[in-house]
This record gives structure tokens, C-alpha cells and sequence, in this order.
């Protein structure tokens, strides 16, 4: 890419019935001001248009192919239109808009690797009706690591963090039932995902020599066995397999005190075991600026931390800061890449 423009960002609909188009619109609306990289949309235009038009932004837009994009990204919002329709009923989704709502993340993914764009920004999908539409994936994540490995041929193992301004946290186990939780945890599942995350700290960050602080399962890590096994018999095992392949993680430690201000100073990213442990304490300190990025795939996506909000969806209140955010990290992460290219 060296001395030609870099490819736009593929940016995602999401979920119709969410705020994905609207936050989409706030943003595109941003980009002078914030200075955003080019980016277009895989959506359907009828239904950006109707979110417009409901909202009465004044935003122009236009069909592009990703390749085109550049052109238009000034003056018009570019649009990639999608083979399957959306409908524009706020706070009101449906199984019905399944199909494109994962066209748009499939093409998105197909549009990076073959280069066309530069990395993907998914905005918020829910599950509900997609499960109810025969999607098989528990999220975005598991679904993006299902299309890496249909594209690679080899296994791929697809890891969430959530990045925010002074805290990074990954849940080993990700999209599961707190019922399921422990004994789904394994020893190999927070070795694999502390390899995948102190490398592509190191690859994709920047961050030379990242430091994991690993949590605990039970409260007070345990209490030394009486409050439960895990901590002892699983996430340490798992610690000092890390520490052996020379990776800087340590723990495990009370999960309700590794988050204050001083804990944060000692570590790169928190390794959690489970969803509401990682994205409690990173949402909480910053809903508007962290970003959900995958690590662990031989493509780059970022998402904003937030959902589809059906209950704000049409009113023009969704903030579009966590998707500027996820579009300016997406376009680091991007340009990092390149710059180590071999
Ligand atoms: N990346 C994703 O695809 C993603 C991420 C998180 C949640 N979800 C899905 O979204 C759905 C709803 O999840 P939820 O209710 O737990 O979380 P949510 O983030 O959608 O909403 C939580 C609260 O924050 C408010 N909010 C969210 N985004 C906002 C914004 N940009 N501006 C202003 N206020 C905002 C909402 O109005 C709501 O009160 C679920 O189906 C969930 O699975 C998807
Ligand atoms: N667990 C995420 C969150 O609450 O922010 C959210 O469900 C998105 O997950 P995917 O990116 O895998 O869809």
C-alpha cells in the first residue's frame, strides 16, 4: 500500500432496529471535526435514509464500491448496498432482518481480507433475533473466528478486549451462562488466550513487554480454597504456564480489588474469567470511550462497547463517541500493521 492511498474502514449496520444507524450518521457527521479516516458503510441505503430522515440530519449519501470510497467520503456518506433489505423500525427487531445483518459482517470480513479495506468496525448487533433466525454464533466474536478459519484453512482462535482510556480487560470465557461458567473454565483456555493477548499487545499495540494480571474465579480469589477450588487448582496452574513461556502475567488476584486506580498502575491488560468481570469495570469507567476489539485473527475488528440501546433507538440521544473512538482505533491498528509489515 506503500505510496498509494490506504484503504477505507468497512463499517458494519448492525443491528436495524438498534441505534447502529444513527451512531453511523453522528459519526460520518464527526469527520471533519475529529479528523476521521475514510470509512463506508454496509448497510442498506433505504434504511439509513429513513434513520436520517427520522432524526432530520442533513446527510447526503451515496452508493460506492469499497474501492471508490475515498472519492465521495468528504461530501456524501458512502453507503456498500447490501444483497438483503433492512427495515427501519426503531426499538422493534426481527428475525427478518437476519440475513443482512450478517451479510454486512460476512462482506466486511471478505472486504479485508482481500484487501479492499483496511479493518472492520461492527456496530452492535443482538443476538436474540439472530439465534431466532437459525444463527448458530454466539456473538460477533465467535463469528468472525468461524470466517477466519473458513478463509485460512487453519484454526483461529478469536479473543474480546475491551479497551478503554486507562483499562484493557479480556474474558476468557466470553458469551456463557454464569451457571456454566466454571466448569467450562479450563487451564488451556487462559493459557491460549494470555498467549493471544501478550502477542498481539506486543504486535498490534505496541506495548513491548505487556504485563497480564490475571483474576480470580472465587471471591477473594478463593480465601485459599475455602470459597471455592478454581483459583488453586486452574487459574494458577495456567499463570505460572504462562510465566514459563517467558509471558509477564501474574495472579491470581481478588477480582474486586484489581480495578481500582493504583491496581491499574501494575498491568497492561486484566485477564478475567468471565464476561461481567472484564466488562463491568471497563464500561463503568468509560461507556463513551472503550472499544471492543478481537484479538487473535488475521484481520482487524473493532466494535463500540455499547449495544443495540432499543430503547433510546430513533429518538437522536445515541452518542456516536464509542464508534469515533472504535473507527480511530480501528485506523491505528491498521496503519500499525502495515508499518511492521515484514
Ligand atoms: N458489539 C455488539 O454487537 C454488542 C455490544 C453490547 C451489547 N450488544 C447487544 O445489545 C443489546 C442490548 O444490550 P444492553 O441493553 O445490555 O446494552 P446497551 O449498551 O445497548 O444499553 C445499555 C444502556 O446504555 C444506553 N446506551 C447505549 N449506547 C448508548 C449510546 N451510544 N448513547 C447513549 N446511550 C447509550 C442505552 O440506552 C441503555 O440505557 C443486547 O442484545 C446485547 O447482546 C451488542
Ligand atoms: N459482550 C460484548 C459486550 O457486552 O460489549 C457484546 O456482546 C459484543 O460481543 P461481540 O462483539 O462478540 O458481538
Amino acid at each position: 500500500m506503500t505510496g498509494s492511498a490506504p484503504s477505507p474502514l468497512a463499517l458494519t449496520i448492525g443491528e436495524p432496529a438498534g441505534i447502529g444507524a444513527e451512531v453511523l450518521l453522528g459519526a460520518w457527521l464527526a469527520r471533519e471535526a475529529k479528523a476521521l479516516p475514510t470509512f463506508y458503510v454496509l448497510g442498506d441505503p433505504a434504511l439509513i435514509a429513513a434513520r436520517a430522515q427520522r432524526l432530520a440530519l442533513d446527510v447526503p449519501l451515496i452508493e460506492v464500491s469499497p474501492e471508490n470510497t475515498a472519492a465521495h467520503f468528504a461530501t456524501a456518506l458512502p453507503v456498500v448496498p447490501l444483497e438483503n433489505r433492512l427495515a427501519d423500525t426503531p426499538g422493534i427487531p426481527s428475525g427478518a432482518n437476519a440475513a443482512g445483518v450478517v451479510e454486512a459482517i460476512t462482506r466486511a470480513v471478505e472486504d479485508t481480507l482481500s484487501g479492499r479495506a483496511a479493518a472492520i468496525v461492527t456496530c452492535p448487533i443482538a443476538k436474540k433475533p439472530l439465534y431466532d433466525a437459525g444463527f448458530q454464533y454466539p456473538g460477533h466474536t465467535e463469528y468472525l473466528g468461524h470466517l477466519a478459519e473458513e478463509a485460512t484453512g487453519g484454526p483461529a482462535t478469536a479473543v474480546m478486549m475491551l479497551a478503554g482510556p486507562d483499562l484493557k480487560t479480556v474474558p476468557v470465557t466470553v458469551h456463557q451462562a454464569l451457571n456454566e461458567v466454571a466448569e467450562s473454565l479450563t487451564r488451556q483456555a487462559i493459557e491460549t488466550t494470555g498467549e493471544i493477548v501478550a502477542r498481539d499487545l506486543i504486535g498490534r499495540f505496541a506495548i513491548p513487554s505487556p504485563r497480564l494480571a490475571v483474576s480470580g474465579l472465587n471471591p477473594h480469589a478463593g480465601e485459599g480454597g475455602a470459597m471455592g477450588r478454581e483459583d488453586i487448582d486452574i487459574i494458577a496452574p495456567a499463570i505460572a504456564a504462562l510465566r514459563d513461556k517467558g509471558i509477564d502475567a501474574f495472579g491470581p488476584l481478588p477480582a474486586d480489588t484489581m480495578f481500582h486506580a493504583a491496581a491499574r498502575k501494575n498491568y497492561d491488560a486484566a485477564l478475567c474469567m468471565y464476561h461481567d468481570q472484564a466488562l463491568i469495570p471497563v464500561k463503568t469507567l468509560a461507556f463513551d470511550d472503550t472499544v471492543n476489539v478481537t484479538l487473535g485473527l488475521p484481520f482487524i475488528r473493532t466494535s463500540p462497547d455499547h449495544g443495540t440501546a432499543f430503547d433510546i433507538a430513533g429518538k437522536g440521544v445515541a452518542r456516536p463517541d464509542s464508534l469515533i473512538v472504535a473507527i480511530e482505533l480501528a485506523r491505528w491498528l491498521a496503519d500499525n500493521a502495515e508499518k511492521h509489515a515484514p
